[in-house]
């Protein structure tokens, strides 16, 4: 693997409403997106810029919160009431070249590539896999950066 740009910290929280005003409040977020659902990932989605001084696009904040009758998201909010760290996301040249390279180092990848919430083709490694992380792989959008 190549290591490559840290594009998001997703963070599970039980209210993205009650997240947005820590975020503004005590952080001082100045960009904060519009929430979102992403019903096929069973989430609802709110990105938090970071800034950063090479004017290209900050490493962000998602936060993510469960919509009803999801149950990976869910299940940690039981272990984490107050939500928190959830995963990192790296991006990617090309997702599926990532895909068989993880794969080839016995690492569990989590299903086929599907769409992530920055619109491109994402897949999950396992964090017993991976020191305890859940980790994000995404390929970078087009044009990006
Ligand atoms: C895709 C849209 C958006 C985007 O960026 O595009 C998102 O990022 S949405 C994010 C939500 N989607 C996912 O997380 C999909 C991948 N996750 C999974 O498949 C599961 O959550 C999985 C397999 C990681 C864990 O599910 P499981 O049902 O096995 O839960 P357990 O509680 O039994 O966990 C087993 C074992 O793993 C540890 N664990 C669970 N979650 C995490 C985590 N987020 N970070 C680190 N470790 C985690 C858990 O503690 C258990 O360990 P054990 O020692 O056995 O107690
Ligand atoms: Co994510």
């Amino acid at each position: 693997m190549k290591l490559g740009r840290l594009n998001h910290i997703g963070v599970a929280t039980p209210s993205i409403a009650d997240s947005i005003v820590f975020y503004r409040e005590v952080m001082g977020a100045t960009k904060i997106h519009e929430p979102f659902d992403l019903p096929e990932q069973g989430v609802k989605v709110c990105f938090v810029d970071t800034p950063t001084d090479t004017g290209l696009n900050g490493t962000q904040i998602e936060l993510i919160e469960p919509l009803p009758g999801n149950t990976s998201i869910a299940g940690f909010l039981e272990k984490n009431p107050a939500g928190g760290q959830h995963h990192m996301c790296y991006e990617v040249p090309d997702i599926h070249a990532a895909k068989a390279e993880f794969e080839a180092m016995g690492k569990r990848v989590l299903g086929e590539p599907r769409i992530g919430a920055h619109g491109t083709p994402i897949f999950f490694v396992h964090p017993k896999d991976m020191g305890g992380v859940l980790t994000e792989i995404m390929e970078t959008p087009k044009g990006a950066h």
